[in-house]
């Protein structure tokens, strides 16, 4: 086993956040150079794949291309669902990291996060697909493991520190002390099934099919973990394909609407935490007592969620800074700081 020594690292080795939703990129030195969506558009004319976009490109032509342009999100619930388009997503991703020249002199040492609960197989998936896009030496890093670094939470310390941080496909809920995970449970709730929820909910209400973009925008701008206060809430016009009559149409959505629609996802993740709580060992409990619960990841940003964990807890809740990018972060700080080096993992 080796690790990264960073004394001998170059300028070129980075982490990357490779999400289901979005891929983060971290530069030695430079710190995030890359955000984008991990999406990617293929040209299938004439039984030829071509990849015709990726990251915010591809995201534009999802569910609006031609029959020849295919929209594929290579990654399921946090891990490799199609290794040939993830290997070009990421080959490319490293590429653009490098401003799109020359970083191939010199192959980059590359940490990737993974869902703590991924499985052998799919790890390896993910360290196939980052040598085949370019990297020299692969290291894995468990994203709760990141996202407590990013969030600047003592890990190498013997003080427990509970994170959960909300992706697009998975929730991971760990507890973190002397730079392990005591616990750590993942589920395969996020962000999406917040987006499947709200597509079902307008399908069965309202008769409408709306997009996968059109769902997240909603969750976006008026979704909210609980009910509002103040009767529906603000509401929000939406527009799909009505499915009795066939045709385009616009209907109003509101905040509480939203509430309802989520409220299943929601809830499966409050009781992935409560699991979480129930299997900590008392004197690492008495410390999240303490300090709370630490929230990071998109899923994160949901308005009012932070109040939702702390009512089904009992414990202060805190959304980390830069919820979105702390697993990035995370992963670079322990490729570049020694004291760290005990959490990246030879893949
Ligand atoms: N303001 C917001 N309100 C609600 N959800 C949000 C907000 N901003 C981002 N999200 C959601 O966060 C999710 C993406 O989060 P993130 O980038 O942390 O996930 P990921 O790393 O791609 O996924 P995973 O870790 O599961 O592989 C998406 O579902 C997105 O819709």
């Amino acid at each position: 086993m080796r690790f990264p020594n960073p004394f001998k690292l170059s300028s070129h080795d980075m982490a990357i956040d490779l999400g289901t939703v979005n891929t983060v990129v971290y530069v030695r030195g430079r710190g995030i150079v890359l955000n984008e969506p991990s999406v990617v558009a293929l040209d299938v004319t004439g039984g030829v794949t071509k990849v015709q976009a990726v990251g915010a490109d591809a995201k534009l032509m999802m569910g609006k291309t031609p029959d020849n342009i295919r929209t594929v999100r290579p990654l399921r619930d946090g891990v490799i669902a199609d290794i040939e388009v993830a290997e070009q997503m990421i080959k490319h991703f490293i590429d653009k990291s490098h401003g799109g020249k020359g970083w191939i002199t010199r192959h980059p040492d590359v940490a990737i996060c993974v869902p703590s609960g991924s499985t052998m197989v799919e790890r390896r998936a993910i360290r196939q697909a980052a040598n085949k896009a370019g990297a020299a030496k692969v290291f894995l890093i468990e994203e709760p493991m990141a996202a407590a670094i990013g969030a600047g939470l003592p890990v190498t310390e013997p003080i427990g520190a509970m994170v959960v941080d909300i992706g697009g496909g998975t929730t991971e809920v760990a507890v973190l002390s002397l730079q392990g995970l005591a616990y750590s449970n993942s589920v395969r709730v996020g962000g999406d099934k917040l987006d499947d929820a709200i597509t079902s909910y307008i399908r069965r209400k309202h008769n409408l099919m709306i997009g996968e973009s059109t769902a997240e925008r909603i969750k976006h701008e008026i979704g909210m973990a609980r009910l509002p206060s103040d009767g529906a809430g603000p509401e929000m016009r939406v527009k799909g394909r009505d499915l009795v009559a066939g045709v385009p149409k616009e209907i109003g959505v509101t905040q509480a609407e939203v509430a309802e629609a989520i409220s299943e996802p929601i809830g499966q993740i409050m009781q992935a935490v409560r699991v979480a709580l129930e299997n900590t060992e008392p004197e690492l409990a008495a410390d999240i007592c303490d300090q709370g619960i630490v929230m990071t990841g998109g899923g994160a940003l949901l308005q009012r969620i932070d109040e939702v964990l702390s009512t089904a807890t009992g414990l202060p809740v805190i959304v980390a800074d830069n919820a979105l990018i702390c697993v990035a972060l995370g992963a670079g700080h322990a490729m570049e700081e020694p004291g760290f080096k005990g959490v990246l993992m030879a893949a």
